[in-house]
């Protein structure tokens, strides 16, 4: 299947951490014209600069993959102005201070997962209270970045209120082996994919703590019930959850040892402290940062969510992970 030709001129992809670098090169592979906004000029730029020896143009959060010439890297938010998609792929926490360098009115493709700490926001509440005018979908789904990069076969989701600006950006983004869903729910889509983060976390200590295959499968059954009960708390759709963006990226970051989010579980499950561990990992796990906002979320909406403050406590230091296990098996029984 040939790509399939893009709708937009020049797609631009404003963050180059391993998620930008994955997602040039996808929107590459699918046949549009890619420019890379990185906050810091990579090696290969400052080499350029300084008329030194040519050095391979590879980005350092995924160095394994040298970026084709066809994508333009820059720093310069001068540079990215007269781009026709903007593909938002900076930590959340970094994406209200990155949007007033961006248009008012052109359309956005929001695919940073998180919520805003301590403002309790959406990605695209961010979005719309700096660019009211701005169309802006939702990109989230099981994506571990260096996959895409690699081009192996994965899916996605799309989610915008309005459905043909959904259907238009999956047919700008989607290749051979790249399917993106479109969705009509962006909120459900982001709820998802910012819990997930967390019960990641969740899902690394216990097996960094080897409490065993059934603990881990029992969190994550369990997660799925806190994320359900606070989507209808929220007048959402609990069908979102059992989708791309909701079970499929809550399986593979609770599962897959390339996730960061998991990752800092297990050091946890080790004994490590958060902040040893966030100190020696400059690679962003957006679960740290979205905990404590899901769990003032929880409150505010009056549902319980355990697990979610059980990573808050731990992540505060608050509580062992060997008496946050006990706390939770302490509970009332209770029906399913
Ligand atoms: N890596 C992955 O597999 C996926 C990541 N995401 C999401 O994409 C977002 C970005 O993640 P990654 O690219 O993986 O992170 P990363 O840790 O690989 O890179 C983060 C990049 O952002 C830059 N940065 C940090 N603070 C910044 C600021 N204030 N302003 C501008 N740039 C800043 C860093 O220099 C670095 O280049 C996160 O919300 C993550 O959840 C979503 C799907 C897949
Ligand atoms: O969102 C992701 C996969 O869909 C990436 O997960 P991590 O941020 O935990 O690495």
């Amino acid at each position: 299947m040939a790509p399939h030709s893009s709708t937009f001129g020049t797609v631009a992809v404003i963050g180059a951490g391993s998620w930008g670098v994955s997602l040039a090169l996808q929107a590459l592979r699918a046949g549009n014209r890619v420019q890379l906004w990185s906050r810091t000029p990579p090696p290969f730029m400052k080499a350029a600069n300084n008329n030194s020896v040519k050095v391979e143009r590879r980005m350092p959060r995924l160095p394994e993959f040298i970026l084709p010439e066809a994508i333009t890297v820059t720093s310069d938010f001068a540079e990215v102005q007269e781009a026709e998609l903007y593909l938002l792929t900076m930590p959340l926490q970094a994406l209200r201070s990155i949007l007033p360098h961006l248009p008012h009115e052109k359309p956005y493709v929001i695919c940073c997962k998180g919520i805003e700490n301590p403002s309790m926001d959406l990605p695209s509440k961010i979005v719309s209270s700096i660019h009211p005018k701005a169309l802006a979908a939702v990109l989230s789904g099981p994506n571990f970045a260096r996959e895409i990069a690699q081009g192996l076969p994965a899916a996605s989701v799309i989610a915008h209120h309005n459905s043909a600006f959904a259907a238009q950006i999956a047919y700008t983004l989607s290749s051979e082996f790249f399917r993106l869903y479109t969705s009509t729910d962006p909120n459900g889509v982001q709820l998802c994919g910012a819990a997930k983060n967390v019960f990641a976390i969740a899902a690394g200590i216990l097996d960094g703590a080897k409490l065993g295959d059934n603990a881990r499968a029992a969190m994550i059954s369990r997660a799925i019930n806190e994320l359900k009960a606070l989507t209808i708390a929220m007048e959402g759709r609990v069908e979102t959850l059992y989708g791309l963006a909701g079970i499929g990226d809550l399986v593979l970051t609770c599962t897959g040892p390339s996730s960061r989010n998991y990752s800092l579980g297990i050091a946890l499950g080790q004994g490590i402290t958060p902040q040893d561990y966030l100190a020696q990992h400059t690679t962003v796990a957006e679960g740290a940062y979205t905990a404590p906002a899901l769990q003032l979320m929880a409150l505010q909406y009056g549902v319980d969510m355990p697990i979610t403050q059980t990573i808050c406590a731990v992540l505060n230091g608050g509580i062992s992970v060997e008496d946050s296990i006990k706390a939770l098996f302490a509970r009332p029984l209770k029906a399913e």
